[in-house]
């Protein structure tokens, strides 16, 4: 039995990008609306509401600048004019402290910009009509066929039809694959999972394929089937090789504003510890004025750092950068192993870094700097520092997905 339709008023958007209204029967989530606006819902259930009309809209509601927007699951915010959303950003990290008991004043989000992302993961499948390439809809496994992103670089989304091609003998009807893709500076770097074993006939069909589309490399379900030129990416000046399935940020400007908000305050500590390191994003900006040891879980990732550091380090005048492949998670760096450190960057995935956190909290570095994609985990973490002694001192969202709930942030730690 279909619910009735109601009209509610907007309170608040909730952590997720949907608004949170009062209903007779509780609480419900409406997707596409903004605080304030008079709306008219039907309820589905689970505490979800569909949006059926605006009756009283907001000042602060735009028109959506994708014509896939509301069906398609890439972006939540696209209907918020740039400063309620950025100013919504900024209070989901204050909300993200507050229940830590962290009080201070979140610095205004800097601001992404559309057509930047340089990485994407597509899912993709091959129906009776042929492939559908592009993100899955809101609230169910359909895959949304993409014909323009505004979210991505423009190489990536004038690739689009071609990935779709790219994919197509390696799809069955059965299952999804993923489609990840990176804009490097030698070409498009694409990893695919969950299609087909590969076998000779369909290799050489992907390997035509890539080359084809000119791509510069395609791994599928981790293996290398065309690396046509090496992809490359400058992190800092330094060129560095990232392996299939390495870490970057997700925009070349949020990459710059980061490394910027980190060498500021590092400033001229001479020795610095660059921790969840990847292929070396902060390490290569660091190492031109102080001297680094980069610590990293992948082998791969590191491997393509040291290599990069070996071959360019001296003629880019770099200081010594020590390599170290280490599970921080299960052996974080110790106090004793950071006695000559002055400062410590910090950038872990989205679980955040608990077992490191603990251990920088009994260390004597008087500088750490987190960088983080979660809030609740960075809260965590900042938590377990300042109970260490360490003072909070600034907190900056950097906004690298744009019209979606996701904020980065680099939080400045110093010992008291
Ligand atoms: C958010 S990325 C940051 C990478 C790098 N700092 C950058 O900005 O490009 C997190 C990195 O932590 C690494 N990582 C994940 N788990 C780890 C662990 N247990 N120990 C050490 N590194 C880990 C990942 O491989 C990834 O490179």
């Amino acid at each position: 039995m279909r619910t009735a339709e109601i009209e509610v008023t907007i309170a608040s958007l909730g952590h997720l990008g949907d608004g949170v209204a009062e209903t007779p029967a509780g609480e419900v989530f409406v997707p596409f609306v903004l605080p304030g606006e008079r709306v008219r819902i039907r309820p589905t259930g689970e505490g979800r509401a569909e949006l059926l009309g605006i009756v009283t809209p907001s000042a602060s509601r735009v028109a959506a600048p994708c014509r896939h927007f509301r069906q398609c699951g890439g972006c939540a915010l696209q209907h918020v004019e740039a400063k309620a959303y950025g100013e919504w950003k900024r209070e989901q990290v204050a909300a993200a402290l507050a229940p830590r008991s962290i009080e201070i004043e979140v610095d205004p989000i800097v601001p992404a910009t559309p057509k930047s992302r340089r990485r994407a993961t597509f899912s993709a499948t091959r129906t009776k009509k042929g492939v559908t390439l592009g993100y899955y809809s809101r609230s169910s496994h359909t895959i949304i066929q993409l014909t323009e992103c505004p979210l991505v670089v423009p190489e990536i989304e004038a690739a689009l039809q071609g990935l779709a091609h790219l994919v197509e003998p390696g799809l069955s009807r059965k299952g999804h694959a993923s489609v990840a893709v990176t804009a490097t500076e030698t070409g498009l770097d694409v990893a695919v999972t969950g299609g087909k074993d590969v076998d000779g006939p369909l290799r050489a069909e992907l390997a035509k394929r890539t080359s084809a589309h000119d791509l510069a490399r395609l791994v599928w379900n981790g293996e290398m089937i065309s690396e046509r030129r090496a992809p490359v990416v400058t992190l800092s000046g330094l060129k560095v090789a990232p392996p299939p399935g390495s870490f970057l940020q997700a925009t070349a400007d949020g990459e710059a504003t980061l490394v910027r908000l980190v060498v500021e305050a590092v400033g001229d500590a001479k020795r610095v510890a660059d921790l969840f390191a990847g292929c070396g994003t902060f390490t290569a900006a660091l190492a031109k004025h102080s001297s680094v040891l980069a610590v990293e879980s992948e082998k791969p990732q590191i491997g393509a750092l040291d290599r990069a550091l070996r071959e360019q380090g001296p003629a880019l005048g770099l200081k010594p950068v020590e390599i170290l492949m280490r599970d921080l998670f299960r052996r974080p760096i110790l106090p004793s192993e950071l006695l000559k450190t002055d400062a410590v960057v910090f950038d872990p995935p989205r679980a955040g870094a608990a077992a490191q956190a603990e251990q920088l909290a009994k260390s004597a570095v008087p500088l750490v700097i987190g960088v983080s994609c979660n809030p609740a985990t960075f809260a965590r973490d900042a938590r377990t520092l300042i109970d260490g002694g360490y003072r909070l001192t600034r907190v900056t969202p950097v906004d690298q997905f744009l019209w979606s709930p996701h904020i980065e942030l680099v939080g400045i730690f110093r010992r008291e």
